[in-house]
């Protein structure tokens, strides 16, 4: 039997999974991100059991990353500010020891192929993580975009809500980037509370809506896309969808048409982020018969 791979490397954990021609899942594993020679080993031995039958495998990492083909630095986690793991040439650490095919893409990218796949008819489209982090990938007409290196939709600058202006942002780079007044430590930076635990109520919701919205808002007038997917953590608080449609209608104006609202901002269709892993083995089949 054909057996395609998939690594989801993030920040906190890995997921390793082998999938069959259908795409489904013939086995998983997952283990926390320590230190990347301890990390990738636990990769590599885990791929080692289905190696007679592993046609190619896709990784899907946190970053930045490169992936520009040709590029010296192919395969690397470069600049990131995760302890150890800066430099890392994880595509040539795995290449080494497990020798077939690998297709090497950013977390979101994957998870946003992961999604055109399980939905009928959908090309181009916008997926976001709103986590601990938050990141962007981008698929038009059925392609990852990109240029010298992979979006960073995260880490664009929004407009700041007027109950908010005190709130300096936590991005280690920018401060109060989208990431630094929107991802998951900005509501336990404001409120000394973790997102999981904040009420319903609290008026900290409003003006994160408000921000993910801009966010929404900057993806449909530069990529127009037929769908964007809202996953990540603080996406399971079931009133954000909601807030976050609400806030997109008065941004938007009309000024553009979008198709109907509850078919153009959506939560992920896999569920259990498992977008990702179906992504990446399409991406990890696609590469077979695209090299
Ligand atoms: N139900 C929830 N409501 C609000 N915030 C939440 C909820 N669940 C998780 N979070 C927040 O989201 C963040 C964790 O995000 P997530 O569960 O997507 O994990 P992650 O994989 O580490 O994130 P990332 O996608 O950035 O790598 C934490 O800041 C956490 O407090
Ligand atoms: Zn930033």
């Amino acid at each position: 039997m054909k057996l395609y791979g998939s690594i989801e490397a993030g920040g906190t954990k890995f997921v390793c999974a082998v999938g069959n021609d259908k795409l489904e899942i013939i086995d998983i594993i997952q283990f926390p991100t320590t230190k990347p020679k301890e990390t990738l080993e636990m990769t590599v031995n885990y791929f080692e059991r289905f190696k007679d039958n592993l046609q190619s495998v896709s990784v899907a990492s946190f970053g930045p990353i490169d992936m520009v083909r040709g590029s010296k630095t192919y395969g690397y986690i470069t600049s990131t500010p995760k302890l150890f793991w800066d430099n890392t040439n994880i595509i040539g650490f795995l290449k080494d020891r497990i020798p077939v095919i690998y297709y090497f893409t950013t977390d979101v990218n994957a998870s946003a192929f992961g999604e055109m796949v399980v939905r009928k008819d959908v090309d181009s489209l916008v997926y976001y993580t709103i986590g601990t982090g938050i990141g962007g990938g981008v698929i038009q007409s059925g392609h990852e975009i990109g240029g010298v290196g992979h979006g960073e939709l995260g880490h664009i600058y929004v407009a700041k809500h007027p109950a908010d202006y005190d709130f300096d942002g936590v991005c280690p780079f920018h401060g109060a980037c989208l990431e630094g007044l929107a991802a998951g430590p900005s509501l336990e930076a404001r409120t000394g509370i973790k997102g999981e635990l904040i009420p319903e109520n609290h008026p900290v919701w409003d003006i994160q809506a408000f921000y993910i919205a801009q966010a929404v808002m900057q993806a449909t007038l530069s990529f127009r896309p037929q769908i964007i997917v809202l996953g990540g953590g603080v996406m399971k608080q079931s009133h954000m969808l909601k807030r976050v449609k609400s806030e997109f209608i008065k941004l938007l104006n009309g000024y553009v048409s979008i198709p109907p609202i509850d078919d153009y901002i959506v939560l992920p269709a896999v569920d259990n982020n498992g977008s990702a892993t179906v992504g990446n083995f399409w991406l990890a089949k696609r590469k077979l018969t695209t090299d």
